[in-house]
């Protein structure tokens, strides 16, 4: 290294060290903040609040200052003014009065010529450095020069510019997915800053980084939009739940952590959806004619008395007669008010009570000599109460228009499947107590509880009478504290003090209330009708129309960002086309971005994968792999011995550091698996371990340095362009039976 290039990366290393010196200074103080606010502070209700908003506040701040402590700081930019700003993960102000900024966060607007200048547009910047740290040490420096007239020279001048990137690019693989943000492309950085309203769609083939993007565009909105999503959370849905492992670290390693990630099976509290349906039930129950079936079923179940047997409900005034014309009146002024089944049913019981009570009154009140009734309104009252009141009555309107919940009626609806064609009634049939929910009877779930609404006024009418209680206890306690002072007024301005009393009296029991100190993502997460502030999906090609019905119900205000790729669907339900999925909702007001380079395959194995594609669709477009290895993928004939040939070939591929996939059909995992140590599979594999093995639905959105696919005839051609596209480095693939034609 020269003496110039020494100077530099010393004086880069000075920054650094402040750097830290001022981090390890803030986490100090946060830590001693934390630690000050565990200190009891008495026994009152406001000073505990305060006390655990400042430790929720402070722990917060120490926890993102621990999650972002490596590569904190990345890059700077020297402007073509003299000044220059060094950008990382957060952003860290100087300890002086006017809190000068020392590290720039890379979402502020002063970091994006970072990303996006180039020496066309140096949009004001003279120099971009990417700056490489192993923990604390500066170790390596870029240096683009952005201002061709620029004759100052560092020694780190990296005449590609691509020398970071492509590092990340080959760096071997560690099962948890690592965030972009120092190397963050111009194409992306354009969707990662996108605006936040409206619905974002970002298609691209696989390793375009839709993934990374969608990630980051998280982290952005959670920064540009603080105060709104911190109050409603950003929902980011992913495929299955070794996916959701796989990307957990990337937004707390952006100092973010106020996202719920979920799967379609999480989105109904309450509900644990580890069932599985044949791929046919779960095209069926994601069908959107389910919806119309769902809605049926709820009408099928507001039912009316045989005509000419109607039932007698016994009172102890004698019979009542409840006929189907009294149903038929009550279950039409119930339907018209448009309420869900459940809301609606206090108007049928209503009209039910009403007209037995007319029944009896007439029988009870009839003059024998053919005069007027002979009940007063006081006494058909009295009858009313006593016909709301009696037992049986009540049997009789359940039976007619029952209280259901979600569960209980799905459960019904599934044993016997009506208003969808037999043959479809058939795949999804499931006696009650058989099985457990699956992630697509979970859309299903949510649709029900919308056609049942839950009836919660009597909840709430206990609710008020508490708040009313507390409220009378509150304004005793002010009495009380004002002494009797308050007695003494006795002309109009007692009113006035009276009626400011009630106003303190009800903040103070306000304040009695238990306060909720939970996160938006944690209440979210307990919340079916949560509106989020913002939803990520993930592998969005995947959604059934029943699924898409649930998400667009959690964004009201239709904020999201969909990322997808059309030609890797697997599942039978999914929708396949934006303009399809969409179109039900906002119509077509909605923004379409591509991404068109691969990151992650190189243009060998990309080349292999395309033709699976292009069997069905000629015209097809595979996204452009930007390095080549020259490692060429191989395939391998395996004779009767399948697991032997796999078993060689892991030895083979596994690498020195780095993953392997085995990407093979489920069916063959056991005989696969019997031969090979320490390697983990099923429905949760841990994929930190060198080796793993995955049936191809799982290897959805994952990467690994190498893979080995196993028997390809047994995929489907979505399935198998997913498998053959995982790997940043090789691929091998081993075969008993033909070998599917695009891969011959
Ligand atoms: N700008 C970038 N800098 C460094 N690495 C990147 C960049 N963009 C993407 N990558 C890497 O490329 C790989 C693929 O990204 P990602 O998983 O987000 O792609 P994807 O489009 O979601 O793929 P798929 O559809 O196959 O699941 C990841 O390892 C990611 O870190």
């Amino acid at each position: 290294m020269s003496n110039r290039e020494s100077a530099e990366l010393q004086k880069e290393q000075e920054f650094i060290d402040g750097l830290y010196d001022r981090v390890d200074a803030l986490r100090g103080v946060a830590a001693r903040g934390v630690e000050d606010a565990l200190t009891p502070v008495g026994t009152g209700l406001q000073a505990r609040l305060e006390r655990d908003v400042l430790v929720a506040e402070r722990s917060g701040l120490l926890a993102a200052l621990n999650a972002v402590d490596g590569s904190l700081c990345f890059g700077r930019i020297d402007l073509s003014d003299g000044t220059a700003h060094h950008i990382g993960r957060i952003g860290i102000r100087e300890d002086d009065t006017a809190h000068t900024p020392l590290l720039i966060d890379w979402r502020a607007p002063v970091a994006r010529p970072f990303y996006l200048a180039t020496g066309h547009t140096p949009m004001g910047l003279r120099r971009r450095r990417h700056i490489t740290t192993e923990g604390r040490a500066v170790t390596e420096l870029h240096d683009e020069i952005l201002d061709l007239r620029d004759r100052e020279r560092t020694g780190f001048e990296d005449p590609s510019g691509d020398a970071v990137l492509l590092a990340a690019l080959n760096s071997a693989r560690t099962g948890r997915m690592g965030d972009i943000v120092r190397t963050v492309q111009a194409e992306q950085d354009r969707i990662i800053r996108a605006p936040h309203r409206g619905i974002l769609v970002v298609e691209g083939g696989p390793g375009t980084g839709k993934t990374a993007v969608a990630l980051h565009r998280a982290a952005f909105l959670l920064y540009e939009h603080r105060e709104l999503l911190a109050r409603r959370a950003v929902l980011i849905v992913g495929p299955n739940p070794a996916f959701l492992h796989y990307i957990g670290e990337v937004l707390p390693a952006l100092g973010e952590t106020g996202a719920l990630l979920a799967t379609q099976a999480e989105l109904f509290p309450g509900v644990h959806a580890d069932g599985a349906d044949t791929p046919r039930a779960a095209a069926v129950k994601g069908g959107e004619r389910m919806a119309e079936a769902l809605a049926l079923a709820v009408r099928d179940r507001q039912r009316l008395p045989e005509s000419g047997a109607p039932m007698v409900v016994p009172h102890d005034d004698g019979e009542l007669v409840l006929d189907r014309e009294i149903a038929h009146e009550a279950r039409q002024a119930a339907r018209d008010t448009r309420l869900p089944h459940n809301l609606a049913r206090p108007y049928f019981a209503f009209r039910i009570i009403d007209a037995l009570t007319s029944q009896l009154a007439v029988r009870i009140g009839a003059d024998p000599y053919g005069g007027p009734n002979l009940l007063g309104p006081d006494d058909i009252a009295q009858l009313g109460k006593s016909v709301a009141a009696a037992e049986e009555v009540h049997s009789a309107i359940e039976e007619l228009w029952p209280a259901l919940t979600p569960e209980g009626f799905l459960t019904g609806y599934l044993a016997d499947p009506v208003h969808v064609p037999d043959e479809d009634a058939e795949a999804i049939r499931r006696a009650p107590g058989e099985g457990a929910w699956t992630p697509a009877d979970v859309p299903l779930l949510d649709e029900a509880a919308e056609l049942l609404g839950v009836d919660d006024s009597a909840e709430r009418a206990a609710a008020e009478a508490e708040r009313q209680e507390r409220i009378a206890y509150a304004q005793g306690v002010l009495e009380l504290s004002r002494g009797s002072e308050t007695y003494e007024f006795e002309d109009e301005e007692s009113e006035v003090l009276a009626a400011h009393d009630i106003v303190d009296a009800e903040r103070m029991a306000e304040r009695q209330e238990e306060a909720d100190h939970r996160t938006a993502a944690e209440r979210a997460a307990a919340d079916r009708s949560w509106a989020f502030g913002h939803i990520v999906v993930d592998e969005a090609q995947e959604l059934s129309p029943m699924a898409w019905r649930l998400l667009m119900r959690r964004s009201p205000t239709r904020s999201m960002t969909l990322v997808g790729d059309p030609a890797q669907t697997s599942e039978e339900a999914g929708v396949g086309s934006w303009e399809k999925i969409l179109q039900p909702y906002v119509d077509d007001r909605f923004e379409h971005v591509q991404l068109k380079v691969n990151y992650r395959t190189p243009a060998e194995i990309m080349e292999l994968a395309a033709g699976v594609v292009r069997a069905e669709d000629p015209s097809f477009e595979p996204p452009r792999s930007v390095r080549s290895t020259g490692e060429v993928p191989w395939t391998r004939q395996a004779g009767k011995d399948l697991a032997g040939a796999v078993a060689q070939a892991v030895a083979e591929l596994t690498p020195e550091e780095g993953r392997l996939a085995v990407i093979a059909p489920q069916a063959l995992h056991e005989e696969i698996a019997a031969p090979l140590d320490g390697i983990t599979a099923g429905a949760e594999p841990d994929l930190t371990r060198p080796v793993v093995l995955l049936g191809p639905r799982q290897a959805k959105g994952l990467e690994f340095d190498h893979v080995l696919v196993v028997e390809p005839a047994g995929f489907g051609a979505g399935d198998l362009y997913v498998a053959l596209t995982r790997a940043t480095q090789r691929l091998g693939i081993v075969h008993r039976e033909e070998l599917p034609e695009a891969l011959r």
